[in-house]
């Protein structure tokens, strides 16, 4: 965690932009604008829109990234939304990733994975690479990734690899401890016997997974999920796991505010990264802007503005919240 913290440092700036596209996210005209290029290259007339949307991902993205990229830290692509479009939107998640870390930024690989041990260790090389693949030992590492989401429904043994992987590669996992989601309250909030509630018991082991790995900044390699939309629990896990680094999601298009989040930091306001996905990369479609007159190149430039505005009052409000 001690790159992610000294990046958040470098730009004075907790927070992700998340990488999530989707049709909607993405203007029209730049969809078809890629329409003559990706019919050549597709075998069958049925792969056209998920390959124009793919590569129409990719430039959303990198114009995205080339606007944010010297005021945030970091990035999350959610590869939900590229897997969504099949091996083409597969390439373009690498593709995103790899262009982003190529600008500095902390990527981490929103994949959310989690099995049984032997499972957890073939997921787990989306961070240690492909080691055998190269003969002077060096691992090939074909996604880009700094850290990943993981789920802990499977327990120890399907989380060890991955911390494994981590502290191989000099990486990070963040594990899902209390979501931001409605319908989180149904498993998180239940109650155990010995007094604590479910959220409670996975944020003790995370807090044990990650023991062996504290880093200068006194943070481990194995982060917890925390969503914004629960204040008072980000506060006490805060309090509870001293040494994980949180990853807060929920910002913005889900309701969560700086002052929701300002508990889930540390006394020297270090301690979380906050996301906004849509609230950043959907700003556009907010600015009163957008016409559909415009050309593709007019429309990319106003995803760019908007969408660093966006960062840029995302920033301030952590500052003020925050950095005190
Ligand atoms: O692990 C996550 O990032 C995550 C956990 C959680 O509790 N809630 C949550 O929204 N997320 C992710 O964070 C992003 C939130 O997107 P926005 O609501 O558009 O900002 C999505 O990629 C979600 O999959």
């Amino acid at each position: 965690m001690d790159r992610l913290i000294e990046a958040i440092n470098n730009v004075q700036n907790p927070s992700v932009v998340g990488l999530d596209p989707t049709e909607a996210l993405v203007p029209p005209q730049v969809v078809d604008s890629f329409a003559d290029e990706v019919r050549d290259s597709v075998d069958s007339p049925e792969e056209l829109p998920a390959a124009q949307l793919a590569v129409a991902y990719f430039e959303f993205n990198r114009t995205i990234i080339d606007a944010v990229a010297d005021i945030v830290p970091a990035v999350k692509p959610q590869i939900a939304m590229y897997e969504a479009l099949g091996p083409a939107g597969v390439d373009v998640y690498t593709m995103t990733c790899e262009y982003a870390a190529q600008q500095g930024l902390y990527v981490l690989g929103d994949v959310k994975r989690g099995d049984i041990g032997s499972t957890a260790a073939a997921y787990a090389h989306h961070l240690n690479g492909v080691a055998a693949a190269v003969e002077d030992g060096s691992a090939f590492d074909p996604w880009h990734e700094d850290a990943v989401t993981v789920n802990p429904y499977l327990g120890t043994d399907g989380i060890t690899p991955f911390v494994q992987a981590a502290t191989e590669a000099d990486k990070d996992i963040f594990v899902l401890v209390r979501t931001s989601n409605p319908s989180s309250s149904e498993l998180q909030m239940l109650d155990l016997a010995d007094g604590k509630k479910v959220y409670e018991h996975v944020a003790d082991l995370v807090e044990g997974w990650g023991a062996e790995t504290i880093g200068e900044h006194g943070y481990s390699r194995v982060g917890a999920v925390v969503g914004a939309t629960h204040p008072e629990e980000g506060r006490a896990l805060r309090a509870r796991m001293p040494h994980t680094f949180f990853l807060v999601p929920g910002y913005g298009a889900q309701g969560g505010t700086a002052q929701d989040v300002a508990g889930m930091f540390d006394a020297d306001g270090s301690g979380a990264l906050v996301n906004s996905s849509r609230g950043i990369i959907g700003a556009w479609k907010k600015s009163g802007k957008y016409s559909e007159s415009m050309s593709a190149d007019e429309a990319l430039d106003l995803v760019a503005e908007s969408a660093r505005q966006a960062a840029l009052d995302m920033r301030d409000a952590l500052r003020i919240a925050v950095y005190r």
